[in-house]
């Protein structure tokens, strides 16, 4: 666990966004610390994807400030958005084609150095996302958002669609490599396990801000009743339980 008072890699401050008349998130404050996995979650529709792409430049705020302090982050966006045209290592390697004058020979050789740091084949370079199982492409989007050495990375819904032993391997590699490579990490879920089992922190991202920020289990107190339904409703009940029996095996 991080000390909670780390340096911040990413500060939020007095967000609004929206589209038209439509109103996504007003007056929003988020600070994400150094070091640290921040599950972020909110209804459907809330705005956790809208605000991902502020944080990173892909939308504009209409009001507010956003303050990354790095140049190097990298994104897991929903789907795994692979290429289907370009082979896995092709996809994993272009953003270093991209932005950098790195020769092509060199480029592949290191996306291959990322499957295998992602618990995938060298082989599986050679393959087109199609021919991938989910989790092998959640695995290789994240290879690839890994590929520039990133200090921070931004992933939305990273086990969505995978069955619950797949998407815990995930969340374990996800893990590992953060602690291994000293990564910040924001992270948008819906899945109570993820929160459970890697997340430093939770936001709450209701009513157009962030609700709560803190400790799962501080975070789960508040009387908020979505927080109240989200938590102690039947999903967040057997998530919960599940983890007091993985504890109590341990
Ligand atoms: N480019 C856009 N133009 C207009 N409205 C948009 C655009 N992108 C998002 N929205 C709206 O902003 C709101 C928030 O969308 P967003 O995708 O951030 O929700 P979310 O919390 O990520 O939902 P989910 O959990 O279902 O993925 C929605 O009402 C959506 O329709």
């Amino acid at each position: 666990m991080v000390a909670p008072m780390a340096d911040p890699l990413l500060t939020l401050t007095n967000i609004t966004t929206r589209f038209g008349a439509h109103v996504v998130h007003e007056q929003l404050n988020l600070t994400v610390h150094k070091g640290e996995i921040i599950g972020l979650v909110g209804g459907s529709g809330s705005g956790k994807s809208v605000l991902l792409r502020t944080a990173i430049g892909l939308n504009r705020a209409a009001a507010g400030t956003i303050q990354l302090n790095t140049d190097q982050f990298g994104v897991l966006f929903q789907q795994g958005a692979l290429f289907s045209s370009l082979t896995v290592a092709e996809n994993v390697a272009l953003p270093l084609l991209e932005h950098t004058a790195i020769p092509r020979q060199q480029a592949y050789a290191l996306a291959k150095l990322k499957l295998a740091l992602v618990g995938l084949e060298p082989s599986v370079g050679d393959r087109y996302p199609a021919e991938l199982s989910g989790g092998m492409v959640k695995r290789a989007a994240l290879a690839r958002a890994l590929i520039r050495e990133p200090d921070m990375l931004f992933l939305d819904e990273p086990t969505a669609g995978l069955d619950p032993i797949s998407a815990a391997a995930f969340d374990e590699l996800l893990l590992t490599l953060s602690k291994a490579l000293d990564l910040t990490v924001l992270l948008i879920t819906h899945d109570l396990d993820t929160l459970h089992t890697i997340c430093d922190r939770v936001a709450v991202l209701a009513q157009k801000k962030i609700l709560a920020v803190d400790r799962l289990a501080t975070v789960a107190q508040n009387p908020d009743p979505w927080i109240q339904a989200y938590f102690h409703g039947p999903r967040g009940r057997s998530a919960q339980a599940q983890q007091t029996a993985i504890h109590q095996e341990q």
